[in-house]
């Protein structure tokens, strides 16, 4: 490692967030934390990174985290990340992601901070064109959640053109998985992610897990996603964040994911392999707005900063992600 950094990480105390602060300490950097909690949690973050309870928005706060901390880049998670929810209330979506995001890279900018690590979305693809996708293919979101998203990507475009700031919107395909040592994972209450739900189910928190349609143009009619393990997302972002300072003059927008994928079927058959048990299934319609299937192109990640996964494995993925659901029992019972 070159130098030792001073990361500002919003939203470090939710689930992607707590792994890059985990990830940048791993590293021998320095994280600093942001959070307002509305859907995080005070003990996910890790014990040897600094805690400030506050919105991204309170420029005054964020300000004098960025003087007081000696803060070189911002890692930037905070958001709100319910699809259906962003379609139901648009206004908290373009509120929370845009428009809060906007106030963060202005103070950013005005308090001299020069590079961004950014939390961009597959849903900022729509339903692609083609799949795998490329980053250079049409963003047509079908959600206000991807709108949200696509818009913090463009205001980070035209801010690094006119200013001294450099950037990297990474588009997270599915994430999913823990800490392989147990000390992070997804904590989210009433998650709505397939493989956190079926790891609920396997421990008895749930009865059953839906399969939204059955009649997608895949292989076995279920919807096909390209699941990324969390802490190789995590350590994406700890390249992302060396580029930017090695090479100030030249910003990102990348995919991560592993570039190919499993079915919903897949999947819960993954569960059911590693708990030698059988989830029940409960075939329902589709879910709307659900492409059929959403594969990374992962080739630029790859070639620009050498990333290569570590976890590319699904059943390792469920282990991991199962033996998370078991340590919050334990948290959420002490
Ligand atoms: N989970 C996924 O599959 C996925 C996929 C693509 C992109 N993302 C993006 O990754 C980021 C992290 O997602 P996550 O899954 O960890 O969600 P999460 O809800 O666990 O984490 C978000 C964190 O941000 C905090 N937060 C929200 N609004 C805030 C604000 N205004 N000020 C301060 N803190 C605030 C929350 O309390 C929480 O700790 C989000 O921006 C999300 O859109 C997630
Ligand atoms: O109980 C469930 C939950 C999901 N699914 C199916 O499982 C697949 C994955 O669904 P998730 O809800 O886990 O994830 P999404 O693909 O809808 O969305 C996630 O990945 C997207 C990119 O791929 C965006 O990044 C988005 O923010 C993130 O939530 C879909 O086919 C969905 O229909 C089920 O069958 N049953």
């Amino acid at each position: 490692m070159g130098q030792k950094l001073n990361v500002l990480v919003t939203g470090g105390a939710g689930y992607i967030g707590s792994h890059a602060v985990l990830a940048l300490i791993d590293a021998g950097h320095r994280p600093v934390v942001i959070d307002n909690l509305v859907t995080g949690f005070r003990w996910a973050v890790a014990e040897d990174a600094r805690f400030y309870y506050g919105d991204i928005s309170d420029s005054v706060l964020v300000e004098s985290i960025i003087r007081d901390e000696h803060i070189d880049a911002i890692m930037h998670f905070a958001g709100s990340v319910v699809v259906p929810e962003s379609v139901e209330n648009p206004l908290k979506y373009y509120n929370n992601n845009t428009a809060k995001s906007r106030s963060l890279i202005e103070t950013a900018v005005s308090s001299g901070v020069k590079h961004m690590i950014f939390s961009s979305t597959a849903a900022t693809y729509g339903i692609p064109e083609t799949s795998p996708v490329r980053e250079d293919m049409a963003t047509k979101p079908i959600n206000p959640y991807g709108t949200s998203k696509l818009m913090t990507e463009m205001m980070l475009r035209d801010v690094a053109a006119a200013h001294d700031f450099n950037y990297c919107a990474l588009r997270y395909f599915n994430v999913a998985g823990a800490d392989p040592l147990a000390r992070s994972g997804q904590s989210t209450v009433g998650a709505t992610h397939l493989l956190k739900i079926a790891v609920e189910a396997a421990l008895g928190k749930r009865d059953s897990v839906s399969v939204f349609g059955t009649d997608y143009a895949t292989e076995d009619g279920t919807g096909v996603r390209d699941y990324i393990h969390v802490s190789d997302l995590a350590a994406a972002h700890v390249i992302a964040l060396e580029a930017l300072v090695a090479d100030p003059a030249r910003s990102h927008t990348l995919n991560c994911g592993y570039g190919h994928g499993y079915s919903v079927m897949q999947v819960l058959d993954a569960v059911d392999r590693v708990t030698n048990k059988k989830l029940d299934r409960k075939m329902e319609g589709r879910r709307a707005g659900d492409p059929d299937s959403l594969i990374s192109d992962n080739r630029a990640i790859k070639d620009r900063f050498g990333w290569e996964p570590r976890f590319d494995n699904l059943d390792q993925i469920v282990q991991h992600a199962l033996a998370w659901e078991r340590r919050l029992t334990d948290i959420q019972s002490a």
